[in-house]
């Protein structure tokens, strides 16, 4: 596999103490594709990337980035954006570009049209969805052949995130590949291929339908959501509430009557097919 894969990590763990924040994880990213690194805060998404990277050291098992160990010369060869973006707050926009892209030996990218009201405007004044575009820009000024993304839609709006997932999808339309991790469930749907993380370990991977398989929930329309909600919760239920309507999934309809007709709470009941979200919930749970 690693012939065909731009990084892959075999069994890879990382301890801190006696804490296992990634426990013996295995998975590859190819030319092209988008893979979704998905899993709740502390999951272990960014532990992962950073051993990927080659900047954090693993605990046991593997890394292999660009067909080697990884190191500077690798790392050169890759667009990261962490988390906290990694431009300088207080240089503006093209001089981020100049500088960066005068490290890396290459000419500075072009400001993006939707920043060319921000192309003198400090980094640390400019709004999140705007940073966020321009680190993006910034990762991508040597043409890297491997893109890690550290949750980069992360507190943007939505039309700051879809012009980010358009321009991800730009990139391995030309056969970049992408790891992109997220904690929005919703944005599975532009991935090619998910991983699921959970407390450190991959629970689940493959397309969105794969995942959830023939998972279904239980559609719960009632004006008494809240209580209905708080019921199903006692219960144990994978409970969520979506808008005003609650879900539940992996418990059969009859159950779900059943505690609902114990709480004296008047509903009506729809089967639905699971969401990511749900899987995701019942996975985290086992
Ligand atoms: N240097 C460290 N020392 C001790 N614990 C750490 C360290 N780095 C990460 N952890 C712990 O490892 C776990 C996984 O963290 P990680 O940042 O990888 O999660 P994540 O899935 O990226 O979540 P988030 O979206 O919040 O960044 C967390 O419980 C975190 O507190």
């Amino acid at each position: 596999m690693s012939g065909t894969s731009l990084v892959q990590a075999d069994a890879v763990t990382r301890r801190f103490g006696n804490f296992t924040a990634v426990d013996q994880v295995t998975m590859h990213v190819a030319p092209g594709e988008v893979v979704g690194l998905l899993g709740a805060n502390g999951a272990g998404k960014t532990t992962l990337i950073r051993m990927l990277l080659g900047v954090l050291a693993t605990s046991d098992g593997h890394v292999t980035l660009l067909g080697g160990h990884p190191n500077r010369q690798r790392r050169s060869r890759l667009g990261y954006v962490p988390q906290n973006l990694g431009l300088y707050r207080d240089l503006t926009v093209t001089e981020n570009f100049d500088f960066i892209a005068g490290s890396y030996g290459v000419t500075p990218p072009p400001v993006p049209d939707e920043l060319a009201d921000y192309r003198d405007t400090l980094v640390g004044a400019m709004p999140l969805g705007a940073q966020r575009q321009a680190a993006f820009a910034a990762a991508l000024a040597h043409h890297p052949e491997l893109l890690l993304l550290d949750e980069p839609t992360s507190g943007v709006d939505a039309l700051a995130r879809a012009r980010l997932w358009d321009t991800i999808r730009a990139q391995s339309d030309n056969g970049v590949g992408v790891l992109v991790s997220t904690h929005y469930m919703q944005e599975a749907q532009e991935c090619d291929r998910l991983l699921l993380m959970s407390h450190g370990e991959l629970v689940a991977q493959g397309t969105e339908t794969d995942i959830i398989g023939n998972t279904t929930a239980a559609v719960v329309h009632t004006d008494n959501w809240a209580d209905a909600f708080a019921a199903l919760n006692a219960a144990g239920t994978a409970v969520i509430l979506d808008g005003r309507t609650v879900r539940v999934a992996d418990t059969t309809p009859a159950d779900v009557e059943h505690i609902l007709d114990t709480a004296g709470i008047h509903h009506h009941i729809e089967p639905a097919p699971a969401t990511i979200e749900e899987r995701m919930l019942i996975l985290a749970r086992t």
